[in-house]
């Protein structure tokens, strides 16, 4: 008999067809408080879930008692309780490094988007403000040979420094939990302190995943470190700034522009005072979000999600520990 597996976020017809190969699929496009509860009564009986976003923790396990593994379709698992999973012998999958190079890309967006002011000035174009040539009230910052502060400098925040060393000449600084040897000796990184990194970087740019040390790690007291002409770019998850704390540093010009991918709450509420600022660029957590790019990050939760079923070790495991 197939196993039976949720699919409880949208893939591509391809994969879900594969997926169907060697499980019986129930398959919910999205989570809704209308499929809610038909979703819980097929998790009694689920041997695999596959999305992103579930939260799991031991209360969801309780109601899955049939559950070998969660296949998540994003890098970033801020959603799952690892030591629930591993406790209850439930393998935990993600989608590491084949996004790498499409967050970067969108990194690099961000960060011209904030220091040049495209989108204020594309505003300005569309409205029939552009009565003349611009004067210097309208100016941006360079990238080219600034100082980018990478927090986080692991797979995604090394494909950011690539780009950012090789293509614009910039110095690269990184905070990370360790030394990054490679990003040291290929694109020339220093490491630094969190707080000599944000008083020296023209960008800084968050990339660790969210944890208990990550909440609010930028908060009142890191944007005032930070110089006046100088960008803060998020990239990480919404929880690991204190936005109360940003808008005042936007206010208060502590610092030049925000360009934010994530937010604290998800999708941000229209009324959200950073969407009214001039100077922050938001996008709605695309990241990761070309056609391409999630097709590959499909594929690869459906390769673990398989794997995991048939006995196999999936290729990109968490807590591989529970299959030793
Ligand atoms: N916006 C998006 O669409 C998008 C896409 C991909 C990843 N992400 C986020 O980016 C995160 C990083 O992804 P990755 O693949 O580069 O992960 P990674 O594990 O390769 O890198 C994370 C780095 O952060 C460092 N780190 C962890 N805690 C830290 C702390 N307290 N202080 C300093 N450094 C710390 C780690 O040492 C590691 O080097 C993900 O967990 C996810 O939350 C977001
Ligand atoms: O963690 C990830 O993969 C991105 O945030 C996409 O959700």
């Amino acid at each position: 008999m197939k196993p039976k597996v949720i699919v409880y976020s949208r893939v591509p017809e391809d994969l879900l067809a594969r997926i169907k190969e060697t499980c019986s699929v129930t398959y919910y496009e999205k989570l809704t408080d209308d499929n809610h509860s038909e979703f819980m009564k097929e998790l009694t009986e689920a041997e695999g879930v596959l999305g992103s976003g579930l939260k799991v923790d031991k209360s969801l396990l309780e109601k899955a008692p049939k559950l070998s593994v969660v296949s998540n379709i994003t890098v970033g698992y801020d959603n799952l309780t690892i030591r629930d999973l591993t406790e209850c012998g439930v393998l935990a999958t993600n989608t590491p490094t084949v996004l790498d190079d499409t967050v970067a890309d969108t990194m690099m967006s961000l960060i011209l988007a904030t220091r040049r002011r495209v989108v204020e000035l594309d505003e300005l174009v569309k409205s029939g403000n552009w009565k003349a040539s611009l004067t210097q009230e309208h100016f941006g910052l360079d990238v080219h040979h600034k100082k980018l502060g990478i927090i986080g400098m692991g797979r995604v925040g090394q494909t950011v420094a690539k780009r950012a060393a090789g293509g614009f000449d910039m110095e690269i600084l990184y905070h990370n939990r360790s030394r990054n040897n490679w990003a040291e000796e290929t694109y020339g990184a220093t490491y630094c302190s969190l707080d000599e990194l944000l008083e020296q970087s023209d960008v800084v740019c968050l990339l660790t995943p969210l944890t208990k040390e990550t909440y609010d790690l930028m908060g009142a007291e890191q944007f005032k470190l930070m110089k006046e002409t100088a960008v803060f770019i998020n990239g990480s998850r919404g929880a690991t700034v204190d936005e109360e704390a940003l808008i005042q540093a936007l206010e208060e010009g502590e610092i030049y522009a925000a360009g934010l991918d994530v937010f604290k709450e998800e999708p941000v509420p229209a009324d959200h005072p950073l969407l009214r600022m001039k100077n922050v660029v938001t996008l709605p957590h695309i990241g990761s979000a070309t056609l391409e790019t999630r097709h590959k990050m499909a594929q690869l939760a459906a390769d673990n999600l398989i794997a995991s079923l048939s006995g196999d070790n999936p290729p990109t495991p968490i807590n591989p520990e529970v299959r030793s």
